[in-house]
């Protein structure tokens, strides 16, 4: 791609989801109240919402999600830890391959770094324009339009606001649909093929997609691309929904259910990617590799593995690098 840029100066914001300061009860509190208290994540009425949110889950679920926290933890939460590397990962590339001297600042919508922190420390190296990269290759509006308000949020205490654009979504990207094949495929190289690609995104409520949130859509585009991809035939794969929380039906097939029935089916290998997991973290970290992993062998299954996300990988910050070019152009 050739760039014609004009003279301003440009930086990204890659914006990841959140993860607390330390791996203790009262970080965890202190993040989940900032994630849980969002009305695009949690969109009960505050009057109910405030007493349940107050008074049970943070005081139940707080400790609990330390301990889980504790196994993944070195030295800091590995979805920071990645975070910068694929921080300074892009800018390096961006210089590499487009000639572009472009700060390149890692903030999370919930917790640290901050996303008004990450963007002053733009506006302080002289950055006027901002390509904000969400790192959600499929659109929700838990996620994506999380960070968009976020931004805002912060953009209304500036006084001389920067430009803004920001990707939206990625999810049927051709790098990266080849970089998530190329995963799977050295996965493979690696460690043999078992009988079934499962493919677990994180899921939503099932009402946030009938009331038109796009994401299962994205979902499924991206789960058949990798398997077109891969040439597997359909009972060679599954797309499947992780992490629900609370009580209402979230999107299905539950990844943990359908891990448990495998076995009975016949199906007794499994390798399983996370393929809205930019990072790896705790949902695929613990909840993937380690619940799901007893789940499976307890039903019966006898190989469980699982490929870890993009993280800094080549692929995947060619990916980035070209998702903010091709922003980057025209401006
Ligand atoms: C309460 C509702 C939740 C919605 C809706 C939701 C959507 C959603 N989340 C991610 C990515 C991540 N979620 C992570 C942790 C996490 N998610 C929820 C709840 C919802 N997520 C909770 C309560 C937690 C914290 C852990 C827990 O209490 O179980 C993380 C990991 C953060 C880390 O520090 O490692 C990520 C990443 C997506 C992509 C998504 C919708 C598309
Ligand atoms: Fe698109
Ligand atoms: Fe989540």
């Amino acid at each position: 791609m050739d760039l014609q840029l004009e003279t301003q100066k440009y930086g990204v914001l890659l914006v990841n989801l959140g993860t607390p300061d330390e791996p203790t009860a009262s970080a965890v509190r202190r993040y989940l109240k900032q994630f849980l208290s969002d009305k695009r994540v949690v969109d009960v009425p505050r009057p109910i919402w405030w007493p349940v949110l107050n008074g049970i889950i943070l005081p139940i679920r707080s400790p609990k999600v330390a301990k889980a926290y504790q196994t993944i933890w070195q030295d800091d939460s590995p979805l920071r830890t990645i975070g910068q590397a694929q921080a300074s990962a892009l800018q390096q590339r961006l210089l590499i391959d487009f000639g572009i001297d472009c700060p390149v600042e890692l903030a999370m919508t919930y917790g640290n770094p901050s996303i008004p922190d990450a963007m002053a420390r733009l506006q302080q190296a002289g950055v006027e324009r901002i390509v904000v990269m969400p790192m959600y290759p499929q659109y929700s509006a838990t996620t994506t339009a999380s960070v968009a308000d976020a931004v805002n949020a912060a953009v209304a205490n500036i006084r001389h606001i920067p430009e803004l654009r920001m990707v939206h979504h990625y999810y049927h990207h051709p790098l990266y649909i080849k970089a998530l094949a190329g995963s799977v495929k050295s996965h493979w190289q690696q460690h043999g093929r078992s009988d079934l690609l499962m493919m677990s995104f994180h899921g939503i409520p099932q009402r946030y997609a009938k009331l038109g949130d796009p994401y299962p859509k994205h979902c499924e585009a991206t789960a058949e691309a990798v398997a077109n991809a891969l040439e597997l035939k359909p009972e060679q794969w599954q797309l499947t929904y992780q992490s629900r929380f609370g009580r209402e039906p979230w999107l299905q097939p539950y990844t943990d259910e359908t891990l448990e029935s495998l076995p009975a089916k016949g199906t007794k290998s499994v390798d399983i990617m996370c393929p809205a997991f930019a990072a790896d973290c705790l949902e695929t970290l613990e909840e993937i590799a380690e619940e799901n992993k007893e789940v499976f062998v307890e039903a019966g299954g006898e190989q469980y593995r699982y490929i870890g996300a993009l993280n800094d990988s080549p692929c995947h910050i060619k990916l980035l690098s070209v998702l903010v070019a091709e922003q980057l152009n025209g401006w």
